[in-house]
């Protein structure tokens, strides 16, 4: 197999970095996003087809902005800086970054100059979408504008002897409407990437690595029932059939059922070796009287590897766990970078000390590339399509402490929001949907009565990969269904609320 082609995306603190490592995976070719400051770490070794610099909030000229050594420059890898990365890119050429008079934000005309490779098939006239307050004022010596707007003098340059380029606008956002071809010419024309990666690819280089890595040793799989999960399973399950074992742990924050309907699809539609663990008790015990989110995540997070460890003990030796971990639960939990959002418990909330070496073969990819190899392994659709679903389960949808109580009232108004969404049609369209418990009772009038009830929160959201998302716009009717429904059939429920923030600046997830 050809070796894989790999984009280095060097991180300047912009907001839409996601996006580009999104545009660039889309192309199919690999990327990986790495802090400003270990740009430089081992790049001979990973060879990189091509850097990209993003945006970020800081202006080049301000006191210890993020800066790189002007040693990237000489490698002789194609560089795109974006934003603050073409800035940054002008200024350490000796050009001038200045802060313009106004802030430019949102969908400007651009000028293109024509027959420029990096333009290629783009029109000379386009719109563009702008988010800054600085802008490049004089290109340095030995670059070429390339394309100009009103207020911005250099919009795009470039020196394609040094193979550098630079533009003010972001190819990356939608509301640029030829970003995508944009960035494409960069890998194709400039780089000279061949798109190589492909769920196919994946899937046959990873069983490669894992039954190289593996051997005849023994692996624990976490497995959730969840999309991720049940994807490394069959992934690592090609690689080393029965010496794999999965445990599925029921630890009482699970939805209506889900227990025993994880139980009877992996037990039906796989042919793996299946642990169930009912440990419910346990984990609300370790939860009693809780009721900060990120200590919840930690305490489940720990309790996971402890259920994990004392079934390997009673299986014999085991030296490997698998877990489902992908991108955005990395990310979120906190890179050098990237600021702690939550702990995802698989991830940042894992205790130090651990018996287990990680195999964890989706950590590079985001959820609609999961989903993409899942279907490249021929998986049931229910099981690649089905909504996510976090692994402290309702213990962060039920706000501050947990209680029984409190469980069975989230765990009922999920089941009848499931049901109306799926009788609706909707499921396909609505990327994640569940209830949530915002722990506040208000004043309701029921059978001539006063009631003092709990109220229940509506969160659906649509979304390709989870790291952003807009809120569903659930026709009306079908809410009033719902609504009814809940006040109706779970008991202690007097009102119900739609949450209607997109991430950010809201997440999915209330806790
Ligand atoms: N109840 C559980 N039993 C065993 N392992 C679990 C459980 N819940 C989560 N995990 C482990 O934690 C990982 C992360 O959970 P997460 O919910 O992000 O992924 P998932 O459940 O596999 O997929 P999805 O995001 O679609 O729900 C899982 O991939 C799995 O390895
Ligand atoms: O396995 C998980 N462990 C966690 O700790 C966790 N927290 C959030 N999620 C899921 O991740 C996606 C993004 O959620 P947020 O916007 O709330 O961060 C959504 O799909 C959430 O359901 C988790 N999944
Ligand atoms: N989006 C960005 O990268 C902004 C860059 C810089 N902070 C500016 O305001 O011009
Ligand atoms: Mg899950």
């Amino acid at each position: 197999m050809e070796a894989k082609e790999l984009i280095l995306i060097v991180d300047f603190g912009g907001q839409y970095n996601q996006l580009i490592a999104r545009r660039v995976r889309e192309a199919n070719v690999y990327c990986e996003i790495v802090p400003y400051k270990k740009a430089l770490e081992g790049i001979n070794e990973k060879k990189p087809k091509g850097i990209i610099f993003t945006g970020g909030p800081a202006s080049v000229y301000a006191e210890n902005a993020p800066t790189i050594s002007k040693e990237i420059f000489q490698l002789r890898i194609p560089v795109l800086g974006i934003c603050y990365g073409g800035q940054l890119m002008a200024k350490l050429f000796d050009g001038k970054v200045n802060k313009a008079s106004s802030r430019e934000y949102g969908k400007v005309k651009l000028n293109i100059v024509p027959n420029k490779d990096i333009f290629k098939n783009i029109k000379d006239k386009s719109v563009c979408w702008m988010s800054h307050t600085d802008f490049i004022e004089k290109a340095p010596e030995g670059f070429e504008i390339t394309a100009t707007t009103e207020s911005c003098p250099v919009a795009a340059m470039e020196n394609t002897d040094k193979k550098l380029y630079a533009v003010q606008f972001h190819p990356e956002v939608n509301h640029t409407p030829f970003g995508k071809e944009f960035i494409k010419n960069f890998l194709y024309e400039i780089c000279g990437c061949s798109g190589n990666w492909t769920m196919h690819n994946f899937v046959q280089k990873t069983v490669k690595e894992i039954k190289e890595r593996v051997g005849d040793k023994k692996v624990l799989c976490a497995l959730s029932g969840g999309v991720d999960s049940s994807v490394a399973a069959v992934l690592v399950h090609k690689a080393i059939g029965d010496n794999l074992t999965c445990i599925f742990v029921d630890h009482g924050l699970l939805r209506k059922n889900e227990g025993d309907q994880v139980e009877e699809v992996f037990g039906e539609k796989f042919n793996m070796n299946l642990i169930r663990i009912n440990a419910g008790e346990r984990f609300l015990t370790k939860l009693n009287g809780v009721t900060d989110p990120e200590t919840k995540r930690k305490i489940i997070g720990k309790e996971f590897i402890r259920v994990f460890e004392e079934e390997a003990k009673k299986l014999g030796e085991i030296d490997y766990l698998l877990q489902g971990t992908i991108y955005p639960d990395v990310i979120e939990s906190g890179t050098d970078e990237a600021a702690v959002i939550k702990s995802h418990h698989n991830v940042g909330g894992l205790p130090e000390d651990m018996d287990f070496d990680l195999i964890e073969p989706l950590r590079q990819l985001f959820k609609d590339e999961v989903r993409r190899v899942g279907e490249e392994m021929d998986m049931p659709r229910e099981v690649v399509w089905r909504q996510p679903f976090p692994g402290p389960g309702l213990a962060i949808r039920v706000l501050g402490e947990i209680t029984e109580e409190k469980l069975q009232i989230v765990r009922e108004s999920d089941a009848i929001l499931r049901e109306e969404i799926k009788k609706a049609g909707l499921e396909r369209e609505i990327w994640q949907y569940f209830t949530a418990l915002p722990n506040m009772k208000s004043v309701g009038v029921m059978g001539d009565e006063r009631t003092y009830s709990h109220t229940v929160g509506i969160r659906a959201v649509t979304s390709t990969d989870g790291m952003t998302s807009d809120w569903a716009r659930i026709p009306y009717d079908i809410l009033e269904k719902i609504s009814n429904r809940i006040v109706n059939e779970v008991d202690n429920v007097n009102r119900i609320v739609y949450d209607i923030t997109s991430k950010p600046p809201s997440t999915i997830e209330w806790e």
